[in-house]
């Protein structure tokens, strides 16, 4: 079962694939720079006071035996440094959590706003929920980026630095030994990255893909029971986990390698210093009193790199997450914007409201090749009703969405109501020209919050709901206007669905009006009613109806015969029966089909 998963996410994995999304991870960071130092600073003391209080704690001890003089400096100087390690390490999972949870809020709005851009792709590829939730996952994901993996890198490596200097100052050229140590103890992490990066892409992929099934198993629910594929669903779940099981465990299996190999440094470092340190202390060269210092310091200046260490276990999984936002957020789609200059530019026009004129509309939609409208002109004179014919993917819907400004033209004129709605803002246009989508979306909410008009008055809400035909019903309900509906929908029929999402369009009065296959789920005889109704109800007002179905195209002022993306032929319906062939061939086709009904998933068609 395909996922229709938006985002790619190559198998390949190497260096560049593995900068590239964490230097899109370091961009967000940069509102938050201060802050991001801020953590940097209290690690890199947290790390220094932490080396500092474990030498102190020998030293201190090795004084206590040999009875010196100074044990009271050393005792203080040790509770300072306990103290300060304690408080650090506070300071350090507040300001770290809310740094992470500042990036990740503004990184989440980012990814709401693209699937924002995506969906009017989704309404007709119907992929926007797998987008989701792929996009929240990965988003929540990179929490472990913010809090515990980017300042404490930047920190370790700081203070693997000024081990080294102290180290040099200390004991002269030996102390180059201390990052040649920490090297060798990143050295398998830094050798394993590209395995890392395969192996998070490989992991956050089958996360992303068995979170799409889910929802998919879900909202296929109906046909997956009445085709009888509820083995196949669960075999498709199954393959799924499995894939995760089988990621995680090449996941585990590399870090395990990473952490034995980091263990196993750090004792030979510390075995290795004692051997020298006894060797040096027999052979008079050091003082005898000073090697479990030397000892201790060798094993504490190996934090840093312990720590960065255990920050490169998880930038595999985290860079393949961040791969998979960052080709959301930077994913354009086809949103229009305004364009204030073209503004400036045309001259105004005399405003027609219910007026279309396109000319020369062209588009083509993302990672596709083929135009879809291919210079489309039509003309929509003010106040008429007309209907969209044509052939299955003659590029009706994507008419209707362009004219409502949710996709974005490659070339042509829009002029709506006499204005060129590329030089507004698509909101604008949207405020006077309504689309009503064929599967209207119900929210969990009132009959009445669901019309999405809330200063409507009582009495246009119950004139929209008659011309939608769907009054008497809501008559019914227990509570009426204030009756709860469920998610989806769900406790009404296709049908009903159906009629609601036409009130809605119906409530706003744009001076234009687009309808999908307004009619698909209604039986004859409501289609009359609602026919009829709309005739009344927006006698003078431009509706544009999309339509497969003869009767609703006989009642149109004009019918547009779209074929392959251009305008074929235009007139009414009876004079394109009469004189255009292919026409007749698409209005047979939809007479001898059985007339389109919404889909199964959560409720019927009551036509
Ligand atoms: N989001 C999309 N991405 C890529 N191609 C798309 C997308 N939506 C539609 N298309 C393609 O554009 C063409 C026109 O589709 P459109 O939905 O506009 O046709 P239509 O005339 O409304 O068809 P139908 O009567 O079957 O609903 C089709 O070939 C379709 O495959």
């Amino acid at each position: 079962m395909s996922t229709g998963t938006q985002i790619r996410t190559p198998e390949t994995g190497s260096i560049g694939g593995l900068l590239e999304p964490i230097f899109a991870l370091w961009q967000h960071l940069h509102q938050f720079r201060r802050l991001f130092w801020s953590v940097v600073v209290i690690v890199w003391f947290s790390l220094l006071l932490g080396i500092a209080a474990g030498s102190l704690s020998v030293s201190a001890t090795t004084a206590l035996i040999a009875e010196h003089t100074n044990t009271t400096v050393l005792i203080f100087a040790l509770l300072v440094a306990v103290l300060g390690v304690g408080l650090t390490a506070w300071l350090e999972q507040w300001f770290a959590h809310v740094l992470a949870y500042r990036v990740i809020d503004t990184i989440r709005i980012k990814v709401h706003r693209a699937i924002a851009r995506l969906a009017p792709l989704g309404l007709a590829r119907r992929r926007s929920g797998e987008t989701v939730t792929a996009a929240m996952n990965d988003t929540e994901s990179l929490e472990w980026f913010y809090a515990h993996t980017a300042a404490q890198i930047v920190a370790g490596l700081g203070a693997g630095v000024t081990i080294t200097v102290v180290g040099c100052l200390w004991w002269g050229p030996i102390g180059l030994l201390i990052p040649l140590a920490q090297l060798l103890l990143i050295a398998v992490p830094l050798a394993l990255l590209p395995r890392a990066v395969r192996q998070g892409r490989r992991l956050r992929a089958a996360i992303a893909e068995l979170g799409a099934e889910a929802l998919a198993a879900r909202t296929a629910a109906r046909e997956t029971l009445v085709l009888g594929r509820l083995g196949q669903v669960a075999a498709t779940v199954a393959t799924g986990t499995s894939k995760i099981q089988s990621a995680r465990r090449a996941l585990s299996v590399r870090a395990g390698l990473e952490q034995a190999w980091a263990e196993t440094t750090a004792v030979l470092v510390i075995v290795g210093t004692l051997i020298w340190g006894s060797t040096a202390a027999a052979a008079g060269t050091i003082d005898p009193a000073s090697v479990p210092t030397m000892v201790m310091l060798a094993s504490m200046s190996l934090v840093p790199a312990m720590a960065v260490t255990a920050a490169l276990n998880k930038i595999g999984e985290i860079s393949a997450a961040a791969h998979r936002v960052d080709q959301l957020i930077s994913n354009k789609g086809i949103r229009p914007t305004a364009n204030p200059e073209l503004a400036q530019l045309l001259p105004s026009v005399p405003v027609e409201n219910g007026s279309i004129c396109t000319e020369n509309l062209r588009v083509t939609y993302p990672d596709t090749s083929m135009e879809v409208l291919r210079g489309l002109d039509l003309q929509v004179r003010p106040g008429t009703h007309v209907g969209i014919v044509g052939a299955s993917g003659a590029g009706k819907t994507t008419l209707a969405l362009v004219l409502a400004r949710l996709i974005a033209e490659d070339s042509g004129t829009i002029m709506v109501d006499g204005a060129n709605v590329a030089a507004e803002d698509p909101e604008k246009t949207r405020t006077r020209l309504v689309l009503v989508n064929q599967h209207p979306h119900i929210f969990r909410a009132s009959v009445r919050d669901n019309l999405l008009t809330p200063e409507a008055t009582d009495e246009q809400i119950w004139s929209a709901l008659q011309t939608a035909q769907i009054a008497d019903h809501v008559r019914a309900l227990p509570e009426e206007l204030d009756t709860k509906l469920a998610e989806g929908g769900t406790n009404w029929s296709g049908g009903q669905r159906q009629r609601l999402g036409l009130a809605r369009g119906l409530l706003r009065d744009p001076s234009v009006l687009v309808l999908d296959e307004p009619t698909a789920g209604l039986d004859t005889a409501t289609e009359a009613q609602f026919l009829r109704a709309l005739n009344q109800g927006r006698a003078h007002k431009t509706t544009l109806i999309i339509t497969h179905r003869p009767a609703v195209m006989d009642r149109c002022d004009t019918v547009v015969f779209l074929h392959e993306g251009t305008v074929a032929d235009c007139g009414t319906h009876q004079e394109l029966l009469q004189r255009n062939p292919s026409y007749r061939s698409v209005v047979a086709s939809a007479e001898d089909s059985p007339p389109a009904s919404s889909p199964l998933e959560g409720g019927e068609t009551d036509g």
